[in-house]
């Protein structure tokens, strides 16, 4: 069964989910493309020679009945909208991460979701379809360091453009670790604290980076996140769990090791669409065969609400300084 896609938001990664589900995955194929700046459909459909229609209307794409799915991979703050329009219209959607940009947001999606009675929402956090955590998931399931102490983590981008701000270091970057990391952990979050360390000379005149964030989960795990997005070398993504037993890190993407001028060296990635593409083939070939069998596993709008409700406690604890609660309400048996 080939499921017809409709994708609103044809930038940066929506041309990328573009591309795999026409020529990389089975089973699926884009019919219909909306973006508020239409010259962006007519490029892609030009590039990946696509047979496919373009809306100036997202909520008319949303409603065409040959619509059978939808991705959702415009700017963060028209998320919620859209995506409320799609469980209105009862079709499975894709969203690109962050859900909303805020927990209530989240919340409103979430809320929407129970009431049709139905899940319908895939967020696109791509980072617990990677091989690597997968991996590394699994040695701290099965005890091998035994109970996680701590954790260490980096995101690190190498240059953010002017647009970028502050707070975008928690809600457009960090969301991905609120993402993993309790899902790594099958914990939440009780408190958070960012600390600003000396300022680079990279960063625009606006922009606070590098940041830390300083986490607590309920069993009492520490977790210190490096945020710093104009790192000048590379795109950088570590995570290293230190447990009673022994320490487990994710592991480095594969790349040759090399002798030569009297140096040994491996390359470092620069850009995230290399860095996470085969996970993202994954999660969007899971949403596919979850809108073919009607039952949908991906990360969830709950998912989505829980690194929100995270977030929104480090964006305050950025402004306020101080060590903040994260108050997670308890799960709904509809996302058990
Ligand atoms: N999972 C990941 O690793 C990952 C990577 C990159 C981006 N993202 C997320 O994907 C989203 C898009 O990011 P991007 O880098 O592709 O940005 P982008 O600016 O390259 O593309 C966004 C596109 O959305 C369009 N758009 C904006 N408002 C719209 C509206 N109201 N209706 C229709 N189209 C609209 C813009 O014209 C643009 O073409 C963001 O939420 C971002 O956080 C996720
Ligand atoms: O939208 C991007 C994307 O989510 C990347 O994975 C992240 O590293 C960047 O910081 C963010 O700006």
């Amino acid at each position: 069964m080939t499921i017809n896609i409709g994708v609103i938001g044809t930038g940066a990664i929506g041309r990328e989910h573009i591309r795999r589900c026409s020529q990389v995955l089975q089973n699926s194929r884009v019919v219909a493309l909306n973006d508020i700046n239409r010259s962006n459909c007519e490029q892609v459909i030009n590039e990946l020679g696509l047979d496919a229609q373009i809306y100036d209307n997202a909520h008319d794409l949303i409603n065409d009945t040959a619509v059978q799915a939808i991705l959702v991979t415009s700017w963060g703050p028209t998320h919620e909208e859209f995506v409320l329009a799609c469980i209105k219209a009862g079709k499975p959607v894709f969203c690109e991460k962050p859900l909303a940009v805020t927990a209530q947001g989240c919340l409103n999606i979430v809320e929407a979701e129970i009431n049709a009675g139905k899940k319908l929402v895939q967020v696109g956090f791509m980072r617990p379809y990677d091989s690597g955590y997968r991996a590394l998931k699994e040695v701290i399931t099965r005890g091998d360091i035994g109970e996680p102490l701590m954790l260490h983590c980096a995101h690190r981008n190498p240059s953010v453009g002017d647009a970028y701000t502050t707070d975008m270091a928690i809600t457009d970057t960090l969301i991905h670790e609120l993402d993993v990391l309790r899902w790594l952990l099958n914990d939440d979050y009780v408190s958070a604290q960012v600390i600003f360390p000396r300022k680079t000379r990279n960063a625009s005149s606006h922009l606070r980076d590098p940041q830390i964030v300083l986490l607590e989960t309920t069993r009492g795990t520490r977790i210190d996140v490096e945020i710093f997005v104009n790192c000048d070398y590379g795109y950088d993504i570590q995570c290293e769990v230190v447990g009673e037993l022994g320490i487990a890190r994710l592991p480095e993407p594969v790349s040759v090791q090399t002798r030569s001028a009297a140096k040994l060296s491996t390359a470092i990635l620069t850009d995230w669409k290399k860095r996470f593409i085969d996970a993202y083939d994954v999660e969007l070939q899971d949403f596919i065969d979850n809108v073919a069998s009607g039952e949908m596993t991906g990360p969830s709008a709950w998912d989505g609400y829980a690194a929100a409700v995270a977030a929104d406690a480090c964006v305050a604890a950025q402004n306020s300084g101080e060590i903040l609660p994260v108050k997670m309400p308890p799960k709904p048996a509809f996302y058990a």
